[in-house]
């Protein structure tokens, strides 16, 4: 299946971690490491194409011009719970960027994304925005995630999941197809409950122990 807004970041220790993650025997300890670790691999790829500013520095030697990434002007949405799973990953490699917190579940009956928390800091002008959650399954989640951001002005919005069902990412590209996603796998497909398969379980409940 060809997706035009998805790249599926290929590497063979991203599918390394991914199948340690999967293991039902893993345990959350492991788990959030495993995350983070991805999420760093997924956001080299996902920044690839932030722009840079160039920079009057003094090297021991000379005066010369260098470039930076304007990372005041980047917002990384964790959408709670499990996207806080994402959050130190990005955070390590962009320090200084600021946080939006979106609060979500999905209603276990209706599949649709029910909001209960939205705390976000103000946006530049040209601001990027990554929004970040584990699993994209109906899509409906990042979806909402999406409209909400885009209320704000923003236009420059990047997603970044561990896992991605393709039904979830038709979804999102009907409505939002400027809208890029960076993925670690598309699986195969959801089941009856709407829960990816092969997947990995309920990625909140694996990485809080609350199940
Ligand atoms: O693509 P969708 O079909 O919308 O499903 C994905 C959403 O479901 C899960 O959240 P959940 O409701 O389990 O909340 P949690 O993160 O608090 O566990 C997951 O973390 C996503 O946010
Ligand atoms: O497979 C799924 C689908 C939604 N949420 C999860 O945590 N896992
Ligand atoms: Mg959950």
């Amino acid at each position: 299946m060809k997706f035009s807004n998805l790249t599926v970041v290929e590497h063979p220790l991203i599918k390394h971690k991914l199948t340690i993650m999967r293991n039902k025997e893993t345990g959350p300890k492991e788990f959030r490491e495993l995350l983070k670790e991805i999420t760093q691999l997924l956001t080299y790829e996902a920044t690839r194409n932030l722009p840079t500013i160039n920079v009057k520095i003094e090297t021991p030697i000379q005066t010369t011009v260098g470039e930076m990434v304007e990372d005041k002007k980047i917002t990384i949405v964790p959408i709670l719970r499990a996207g806080l799973g994402m959050m130190d990953g990005i955070l390590s490699l962009v320090p200084n960027a600021s946080i939006g917190f979106l609060g979500i579940y999905r209603d276990p009956d209706s599949l649709k994304p029910v909001e209960y928390y939205l705390k976000f800091p103000p946006f530049s002008e040209n601001h990027y925005v990554f929004i970040v959650d584990p699993m994209l399954a109906t899509g409906f989640s990042i979806r909402y995630a999406i409209k909400k951001v885009k209320e704000f002005g923003v236009k420059n919005i990047i997603v970044m999941s561990l896992l991605s069902a393709p039904e979830g990412i038709k979804n999102i590209e009907e409505d939002y197809p400027d809208v890029k996603i960076y993925t670690a796998s598309l699986d195969e497909k959801l089941n009856d409950h709407a829960y990816i398969i092969p997947g990995l379980g309920d990625a909140g409940d694996r990485l809080f122990r609350t199940k």
